[in-house]
């Protein structure tokens, strides 16, 4: 019989991940999720979903190579495995350029993505404008598939689903613990100033003769080619919260990846999307706890990961799962958990 309850607001892929990670290894904890938005309707379902970070200044580069160490292993093997379709989750090769070479010419992550070396001058005459290139091969989730797959893995796990509104954290006083996964709604259930949407504007094209991506270190200039379609990008339109279509974006995407791959010419538009990053100087994954009605109820916070919340969705989950645990451990000490 389960002892405690547990409820995670948000069902991107931040939510899905810590979710599945608490229902699977706490057998004792009743887990809710709870979101207005389900998959395909979140801003998870809409990203490329490359395996790729920036570095926040203000976390410890060890916490987020564990962050990023720990999701990439976690999907290398399911995409060694049998239900890699299902789940949406594909390797992907390909380079990133640079227009000059970078002061920092490896990221934190260079060592744990596969092969990652520096293109050859001949390798980089493809790129007339660019002086500095690397390949690799990293991993591609798309969340379109992969958050039913992990909605089905937390249902399986005894998790339970709620579609609604949550206008306060208050309201689900009745869980003996919150885990907040709201994304940019934490803005106003965490009531953080420091949340701020990233505007990325992102086409859907049909090329299937596009196998590897290819990424300007500008980050507003790539091409993913994935399970079914290719995604060409992108925008970074800090606090802009508009989410409709801009025909200009569209026209600035498809002049810009033309020029670093020409075989675009020939590829039908599918989809245009657009979503907002849920941005923060860095993402919050701590403890906190909410005072209500005479009781001080844990809450964990898991958001903020901007443009590399499906890079590093497992690894928070798995850290949130570990704060989750001492939060319990405080609240209830001897239950089994
Ligand atoms: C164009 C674009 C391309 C991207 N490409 C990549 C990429 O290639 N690789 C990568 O790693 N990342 C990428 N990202 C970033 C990635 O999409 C985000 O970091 C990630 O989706 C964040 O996940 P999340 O679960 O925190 O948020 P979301 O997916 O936004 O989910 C938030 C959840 O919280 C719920 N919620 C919020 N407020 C409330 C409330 N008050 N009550 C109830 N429910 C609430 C929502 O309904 C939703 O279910 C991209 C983003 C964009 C826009
Ligand atoms: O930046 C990239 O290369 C991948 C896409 C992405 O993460 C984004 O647009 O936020």
């Amino acid at each position: 019989m389960p002892q405690v309850k547990v409820a995670v607001v948000g069902a991107g892929v931040i939510g899905f991940s810590s979710a599945v990670c608490i229902a699977e290894s706490l057998p004792n904890a009743a887990v809710t999720i709870i979101a207005e938005k389900f998959s395909p309707d979140t801003t998870s379902d809409g990203a490329a979903g490359i395996f790729f970070a920036a570095e926040f200044h203000e976390i410890p580069v060890e916490r987020q190579r564990r962050w990023f160490k720990d999701s990439f292993n976690h999907l290398l093997q399911i995409a060694h495995s049998a239900q890699a379709p299902h789940a949406g989750v594909m390797l992907s090769s390909g380079c990133q350029i640079f227009k000059q070479e970078p002061a920092v010419k490896r990221p934190f992550w260079a060592d744990l993505v596969i092969g990652q070396g520096d293109m050859s001058p001949s390798e980089l005459q493809r790129f007339p404008e660019h002086g500095f290139g690397q390949v690799f091969t990293t991993l591609k989730c798309e969340c379109s598939r992969y958050l039913p797959w992990l909605q089905h893995r937390f249902i399986k796990a005894g998790g339970v689903v709620e579609q609604r509104h949550v206008s306060s954290l208050n309201e689900l006083c009745g869980f003996d613990l919150i885990v907040n996964c709201s994304g940019l709604g934490s803005k106003a259930l965490a009531d953080d100033s420091a949340v701020f949407p990233v505007r990325g504007q992102v086409l859907k094209v049909s090329a299937p003769w596009i196998q590897h991506f290819i990424r300007d270190s500008d980050g507003k200039t790539y091409i993913y080619p994935g399970i079914e379609s290719v995604t060409v990008g992108g925008t970074r339109q800090e606090h802009d919260w508009r989410l409709d279509i801009d025909e200009q974006d569209t026209t600035g995407i498809l002049e810009r990846c033309k020029k670093l791959e020409p075989s675009l010419e020939n590829a039908v538009v599918l989809s245009k999307w657009v979503g907002l990053r849920p941005s923060r100087k860095c993402p919050r994954v701590e403890r906190g706890v909410m005072k209500t009605k005479g009781k001080n109820i844990p809450v964990v916070h898991n958001y903020g990961h901007g443009g590399w919340g499906v890079t590093l969705a497992w690894g928070c989950a798995v850290d949130t799962l570990g704060l989750v645990t001492q939060s319990l451990r405080d609240i209830r000490p001897v239950a089994k958990l």
